[in-house]
């Protein structure tokens, strides 16, 4: 039999599922990648078709192995990640989906929200979860679907459906049926997990009418939680690898040491901290969540998720047709020497960290005769730095100590001006590593330490190599008065929708 030499990393996120093969050296020698549909039935709702997911990630995980020609017997482990919070219902018996996915950008329940707020539930939910109420997170969407399908509350009650995060949905096909699992970055954040006892919660499960027997079992990071028994992709290969995606994404940019930071700048932005053993409680609404469970040892993180950041491209692109391809927003926005005093807040999807906003709307300001669309496009990129500035002061506070380095990665890292905007208004070292694909390479790094493919940490960290690095050059009062005006815009899109 030939020889195991590749990890598998599954990459199942909001608007494409990738697959990657990456050998001990940690290079990536194949990549295969599927957009797939995005479902808006009323504004504010945003679903997936799970068989879609499933088979547009099947297909890519194949594609990738035809590309070296391999068979199942050289991957050595399959590492997945994931969107996160997104919620899919399926029969037990059948394999069915009961309802489409509800994604994480979905507001459906943000009424409900409201009402657990009014009725005094949002302390002990923080201390329990880490999490602040807001129709992002999956208990909300599971309890809409029970409510909604007819005959779905009692068939949950009966035991015949399960719960899962994309990545539980991921396992459950992979092992035909066989498993139900996800791993504790995932289950903190659905709500219904405790991250401190790390167990599902009686009461949570209760306050959100979710039957505990729905939920799947919980895994650490690292191990193998079973085989795939599919032959698409491949038969009997192990599966030991799960993270939610930006908890992979810090993995991969080796941020293991406490007070280390990451921001992915994909369709929102995700910043993530690590603050070692201790689940640190947040004083200006950051989300504390487990980083990752390795070697029976958690990590816990402080996080700041902006709903919209590279989106405002694609905004600027499929909405306002001002450009056609993403990579031209930097020429449009470079042709003028400033944003010309117009302010974008991407209040698309409510304010997420640290507003937690979901009534917000985006709003443009400052616009005047001589305002083109170069200085939209400009301050739509100034928005993902500014909002980015507001989480880093806010963990700075919480952590207790100035930060020194961010560590970014994702589609609009690639962004040099805008990479030097955020060092600049943030007075931070920003660092770019030569492999920006670090959600996969969390993946597969989680796999391989569960089989020994590469050794330890140690082995991993002569992996993660620097690619560019900015400095700030912003002289304090321009960077002062750029965020006197963004936060002044901010102010004014507060609770537009309520
Ligand atoms: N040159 C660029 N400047 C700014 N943003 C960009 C650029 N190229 C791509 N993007 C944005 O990056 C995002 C894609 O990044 P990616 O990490 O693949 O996102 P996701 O994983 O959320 O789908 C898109 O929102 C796109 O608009
Ligand atoms: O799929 P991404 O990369 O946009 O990430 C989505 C996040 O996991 C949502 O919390």
């Amino acid at each position: 039999m030939a020889q195991a030499k590749y990890i598998l990393a599954l990459d199942q996120g909001t608007t494409s599922s990738r697959a990657l093969l990456v050998d001990t050296e940690g290079k990536i020698c194949s990549v295969a990648q599927k957009e797939f549909g995005q479902i808006f039935p009323r504004s504010g709702w945003v679903e997936h078709d799970p068989n879609e997911i499933w088979s547009s990630q099947a297909s890519v995980a194949a594609e990738a192995m035809a590309r070296l020609n391999l068979d199942g017997g050289q991957i050595a482990a399959v590492g997945i990640t994931n969107q996160r919070e997104t919620a899919i219902v399926w029969d037990r018996k059948t394999g069915e989906p009961i309802h489409n996915a509800i994604v994480w950008q979905d507001r459906r329940t943000s009424a409900f929200c409201d009402e657990l707020r009014a009725a005094g539930h949002a302390e002990m939910i923080q201390q329990k979860t880490g999490l602040v109420i807001d129709a992002y997170f999956s208990a909300t969407k599971v309890r809409w679907i029970l409510d909604n399908v007819p005959g779905a509350r009692q068939r949950a009650q009966a035991g015949e459906l399960a719960f899962g995060t994309v990545d539980s949905w991921l396992i459950w096909k992979l092992t035909n049926g066989r498993v139900h699992a996800t791993d504790i970055s995932n289950a903190s954040r659905t709500l219904l997990f405790n991250i401190h006892d790390q167990k599902w919660d009686d009461e949570l499960c209760k306050l959100f009418d979710v039957p505990r027997s729905m939920l799947p079992e919980v895994k650490s990071c690292s191990e193998v939680i079973g085989a795939t028994a599919t032959t698409f992709p491949a038969a009997n290969v192990p599966i030991a690898g799960i993270a939610g995606d930006q908890q992979a994404a810090m993995f991969g940019q080796m941020c293991t040491e406490e007070g280390m930071i990451k921001n992915t700048y994909g369709t929102g932005c995700f910043i993530v901290m690590n603050t070692g053993e201790k689940a640190k409680r947040s004083k200006n609404n950051l989300l504390t969540t487990v980083a990752w469970k390795l070697d029976g040892k958690v990590t816990y993180a402080l996080e700041g998720s902006i709903f919209i950041a590279g989106a405002v491209v694609q905004w600027l692109r499929d909405g306002l047709g001002c450009i056609t391809r993403s990579e031209q927003v930097e020429a449009l926005a470079n042709s003028v020497e400033d944003n010309g005093g117009v302010y974008m807040v991407p209040a698309f999807a409510g304010l997420g960290a640290p507003y937690w906003d979901q009534y917000a709307r985006g709003a443009i300001f400052g616009i005047t005769r001589g305002t083109t669309d170069a200085h939209i496009a400009r301050a739509c990129l100034e928005s993902i730095a500014f909002q980015t500035k507001d989480v880093l002061d806010a963990m700075a506070d919480d952590a207790g100590i100035p930060i020194a380095e961010l560590r970014v990665d994702g589609g609009a890292s690639v962004n040099d001006r805008l990479m030097e905007f955020q060092a600049g208004l943030t007075g931070v070292k920003v660092v770019r590593p030569q492999t920006l694909e670090t959600t996969a390479m969390g993946a597969a790094f989680f796999a391989g330490l569960a089989v020994g493919y590469w050794k330890d940490l140690a082995e991993i960290r002569k992996i993660w190599k620097k690619g560019a690095e900015f400095e700030s050059h912003m002289a304090p009062q321009t960077r002062a008065e750029l965020l006197k005006n963004w936060h002044k815009a901010v102010d004014r899109v507060r609770d537009w929708d309520k």
